[in-house]
């Protein structure tokens, strides 16, 4: 079977006042499938995203989307393909909840496809999605961290991509909205491509690709990469490897090095 090349970069990199953050990166991301991306602090991650989503021009290389090189697509085009969920996405103007959901149908809408019933239903079953439903005439500002952050994965949604890049999406979140974001992630048909600190949480990802320091250093599953020498070298961390007596599934347990 053939697979579908969604998106991809080649010897992708980036710099900003001399300084090399990004460097070298080599990437397919294929059709369907929930591509997690894992490292340290400041390993790159979100300049990955970035560059990745079209939000930061590179410095070196290119990415295709579909095929086609990004910087040729006009930015409705990539917004109708593509919806990135930011860390720290905020916005400083006093709208409710449902217009923040709103904006996502806006790739979609123009004078010749107004808003319409459709739009409305797709709002709606976003805000549901995300158990947000009852908070869709509230004051975006008056949400707390994790209200917010589940609100900017409803604007995604609503956006109806192909491709969903989410930058640490289960941050702010509570226990019961993590695991509701990751199994929503799972269930979706829509090829995805998450940022993760929890190691635990990224063992639920089709493939892992590793950052550290700038460059892809591994790319695999996660039984190919979540390996104690990796954990150590890229983390400085020692794991010990633990099995739920629920399912049978792996757990990591991280320890000081010394
Ligand atoms: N605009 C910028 N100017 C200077 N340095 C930057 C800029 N953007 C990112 N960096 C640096 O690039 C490195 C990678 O940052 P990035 O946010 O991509 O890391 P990350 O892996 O997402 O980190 P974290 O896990 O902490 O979110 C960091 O050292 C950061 O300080």
């Amino acid at each position: 079977m053939t697979e579908t090349t969604m998106l991809e970069c080649q010897q992708l990199g980036w710099s900003t006042r001399g300084q090399s953050i990004l460097r070298a990166v080599d990437l397919r991301v294929r059709q369907g499938e929930t591509l997690g991306l894992i490292g340290p602090n400041g390993s790159g991650k979100s300049t990955l995203m970035r560059l990745l989503a079209g939000v930061l021009t590179p410095s070196a290389g290119a990415v295709r989307l579909e095929g086609r090189d990004l910087a040729s697509l006009r930015r409705r085009e990539i917004a109708q393909a593509m919806a990135l969920v930011e860390q720290q996405a905020e916005t400083a103007d006093r709208i409710t909840v449902r217009d923040a959901v709103e904006l996502g149908r806006t790739p979609w809408l123009s004078a010749l496809r107004p808003w319409g019933a459709e739009d409305d239903a797709i709002v709606r079953s976003a805000l549901e999605v995300v158990e947000m439903s009852g908070f869709a005439e509230r004051d975006w500002l008056t949400l707390s961290g994790g209200e917010r952050q589940r609100v900017h994965i409803a604007r995604a949604l609503a956006q109806r991509p192909r491709i969903l890049l989410l930058d640490e999406p289960t941050n702010h979140l509570d226990i019961h909205h993590q695991l509701g974001i990751l199994q929503l992630v799972a269930r979706l048909l829509v090829t995805t491509v998450i940022a993760l600190h929890d190691l635990n949480q990224a063992m639920g990802c089709d493939r892992l690709g590793v950052l550290h320091q700038g460059q892809l250093v591994a790319l695999g599953t996660p039984a190919e990469i979540l390996t104690p020498s990796l954990l150590r070298d890229v983390f400085g961390v020692r794991a010990t490897f633990l099995t739920d007596p629920a399912d049978g599934s792996r757990i990591i347990r991280f320890h000081p090095l010394s």
